[in-house]
């Protein structure tokens, strides 16, 4: 029997080369990768009847030795893994295509076809990935209901402590500025010692952000609190209470919120929106009056001697708690810096995934 040529139809991805060999119920079969040349031997019902069939092909570039293949009843599929992940402009080193091939067009991608085809694949691995490592996670439920019931404790504190200023301010006026501390301290005491949660949630990782922000946070709202209103009978009644307490206050009635939301997989669009927007200008004007309020108590810590450190009687004086504040006004900027970038990193990667998933 002569050897005759099958008619070979090609295709490519940026990783591999597919062949259709047009013999069915090929038998026989002798494929392989010699010096980057295709050989192919096998008898069976191809163009002109049955027959023995073989071909060669160089490729134009490197490929991987070993060819998988697959022999059906109508058709052989070959697939050569290519050496490098690559686009080529033809599959063989002859410029002139050789009369049997042609281009599969059941498979037939371009270029960009095939890069998104590639992506989409990776966006679904990714995705199982994820699926099955949050599926390994036996106390997702519990985590979540933890962090839910935590946020809710939050938003209802912060809540009360809004409402309740809001309707004092409206009822009193100006006079409200005056007794803030009084009304509102016991609330804001037990919010603040509960958010010593939100530097621990990080660190042991039951909410995936950093620790060192929440901390900034939450160690300086509770020097504020405990230190400078808590240690100062004079700060008590002083309205800079009420505008620190106000701004604290007014973004915690959306972030809780946002969180309790997310630990039920549900977002509303407008509450994430003020959630990752009202901190603009919620938080220099938070850090201007947390730095009004030190700037007040200097004086009174001068005075009082309150806090302040013994030295060696030899020394003759004590190191006041001043010295510490005046510090701590640096500090205090230094902080705001980092969390106003922290923010908004999360700000933009928020957006960012949104629109990604919007395309
Ligand atoms: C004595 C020594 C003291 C030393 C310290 C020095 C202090 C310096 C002073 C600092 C100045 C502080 C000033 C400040 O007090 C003034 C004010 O607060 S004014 C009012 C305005 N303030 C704000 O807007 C800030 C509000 N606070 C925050 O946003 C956070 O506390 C902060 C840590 C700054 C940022 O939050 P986070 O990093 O958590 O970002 P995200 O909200 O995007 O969350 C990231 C992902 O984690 C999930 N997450 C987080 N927490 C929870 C939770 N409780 N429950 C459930 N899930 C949670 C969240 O959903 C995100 O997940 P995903 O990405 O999947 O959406």
């Amino acid at each position: 029997m002569q050897a005759l040529t099958p008619h070979v139809y090609w295709a490519q991805r940026h990783g591999e080369i597919y062949l259709r060999v047009e013999i069915s119920d090929a038998q026989s079969l002798s494929i392989g990768v010699e010096e980057n040349i295709l050989h192919f031997k096998g008898q069976g019902h191809g163009a002109k009847g049955e027959n023995e069939y073989e071909f060669s092909l160089e490729f134009l570039k490197p490929v991987k030795p070993e060819v998988k293949h697959k022999s059906t009843q109508r058709q052989v599929n070959i697939t050569v893994k290519k050496q490098g992940h690559v686009w080529w402009d033809r599959l063989t080193k002859q410029e002139k295509k050789p009369l049997f091939l042609a281009p599969d067009f059941d498979r037939w991608l371009d270029e960009s076809d095939a890069e998104m085809e590639l992506r989409e694949k990776e966006e679904k691995i990714n995705k199982i990935n994820i699926e099955s490592r949050v599926r390994k996670d036996p106390f997702l439920g519990l985590k979540k209901g933890f962090l839910f019931m935590y946020n809710l404790v939050q938003f209802l504190g912060y809540s009360w402590i809004f409402v309740n200023m809001t309707v004092r301010l409206f009822i009193l006026g100006q006079d409200s500025f005056y007794d803030t501390f009084h009304t509102i301290a016991d609330v804001m005491y037990f919010c603040q010692m509960l958010a010593i949660m939100e530097v621990i949630n990080p660190a042991v990782g039951l909410v995936k952000t950093g620790v060192m922000p929440a901390f900034i946070q939450v160690m300086g709202r509770n020097f504020i609190l405990f230190v400078i209103f808590g240690t100062l009978e004079d700060m008590q009644n002083k309205p800079v209470v009420f505008f620190v307490f106000y701004l604290w206050s007014m973004i915690e009635i959306f972030r809780y919120p946002f969180y309790m939301l997310a630990c039920i997989d549900t977002e509303w669009k407008l509450l994430t929106w003020l959630r990752y927007t009202i901190w603009m200008p919620l938080y220099p004007l938070g850090v201007l009056a947390e730095a009004v309020a030190v700037i007040q108590s200097i004086p009174i810590f001068d005075e009082s001697k309150l806090l302040s450190i013994p030295l060696p009687k030899a020394i003759g004086f004590s190191l006041s708690f001043s010295y510490i504040l005046q510090l701590y006004l640096v500090i205090m900027f230094l902080g705001l810096f980092i969390n106003f970038r922290h923010l908004f990193k999360q700000r933009s990667r928020r957006f960012r995934t949104k629109k990604r998933k919007a395309n």
